[in-house]
C-alpha cells in the first residue's frame, strides 16, 4: 500500500508530456497546487492554451526529449503512445526523478489521487491502483460529507 505524502509543489518545476484529456486534467491540478508547469506536447487542449496565454503554464509544442527531464522535480507522462510514455519512464528512472505514467500503473513512482478540498483540508484518495472508480466514489462521498458539516 502506498504512503500518502503531501508534497510542497509551490514553485517547483513539473514537466507534463502530453496535453490531451488526461494531461490537461493533471495540469489543472498541478497549477491549482502552485506548481511551475512546463507542458511539452505537439498539440494542446484549448484549456491548456488558455493557461499558457494567461501565463499560468509554459508550453512547448513539440515531442518530448530526454533533456526536458533535467530540471524537473516531478514528471507526468500523459502522451497517447505507450512507447513515448515508456521512454519517459526510462529517462526518469535513470535520473531518479519521480514520474507518473498515465497508461501504466507499474511504471508510476507516484499516483494522482482523487482530490477533495475544503478550507485548509485536503484529502487525496487512492485505491492502490486497483480501482479508480472506487477512488472517485470515495472522493465524492468525502466532498458531500464536508459540504454537509458546517464549520469545516
Ligand atoms: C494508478 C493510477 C495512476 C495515475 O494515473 O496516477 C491510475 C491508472 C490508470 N487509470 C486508467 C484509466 C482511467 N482512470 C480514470 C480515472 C481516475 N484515475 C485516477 C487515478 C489513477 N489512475 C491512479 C490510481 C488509481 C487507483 O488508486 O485505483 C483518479 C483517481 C484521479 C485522476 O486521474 O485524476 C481518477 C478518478 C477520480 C475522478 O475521476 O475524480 C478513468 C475515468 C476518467 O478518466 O474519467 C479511466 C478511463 C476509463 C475507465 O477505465 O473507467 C488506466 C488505464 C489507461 C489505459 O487504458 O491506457 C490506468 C493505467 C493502469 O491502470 O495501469
Ligand atoms: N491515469 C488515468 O487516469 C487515465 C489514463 N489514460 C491514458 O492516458 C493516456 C493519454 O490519454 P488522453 O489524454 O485521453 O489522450 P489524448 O489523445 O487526448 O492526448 C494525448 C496527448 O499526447 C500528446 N503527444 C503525442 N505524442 C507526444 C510526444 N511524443 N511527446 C509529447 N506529447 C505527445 C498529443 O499531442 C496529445 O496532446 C493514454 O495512454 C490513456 O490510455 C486514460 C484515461 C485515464
Amino acid at each position: 500500500m502506498r504512503f500518502p505524502m503531501f508534497v510542497e509543489l509551490e514553485g517547483k518545476r513539473v514537466v507534463v508530456a502530453g496535453a490531451g484529456t488526461i494531461g490537461t486534467r493533471r495540469i489543472r491540478v498541478l497549477v491549482e497546487f502552485g506548481a511551475s508547469v512546463l507542458v511539452i506536447s505537439p498539440e494542446v487542449s484549448g484549456e491548456v492554451r488558455d493557461l499558457w496565454q494567461s501565463g499560468k503554464v509554459q508550453c512547448e509544442l513539440r515531442t518530448v526529449e530526454k533533456q526536458d527531464m533535467e530540471t524537473a522535480f516531478l514528471v507526468v507522462a500523459a502522451a497517447d503512445k505507450r512507447e513515448i510514455n515508456h521512454q519517459i519512464y526510462e529517462w526518469c528512472s535513470e535520473a531518479g526523478i519521480p514520474v507518473n505514467v498515465a497508461d501504466k500503473k507499474e511504471e508510476c513512482s507516484f499516483y494522482f489521487p482523487g482530490i477533495a478540498k475544503r478550507g485548509s483540508l485536503v484529502a487525496g484518495v487512492c485505491a492502490g491502483g486497483e480501482d479508480h472508480r472506487l477512488a472517485r466514489q470515495a472522493v465524492e462521498e468525502i466532498r458531500e460529507f464536508w459540504k454537509e458539516k458546517a464549520g469545516i
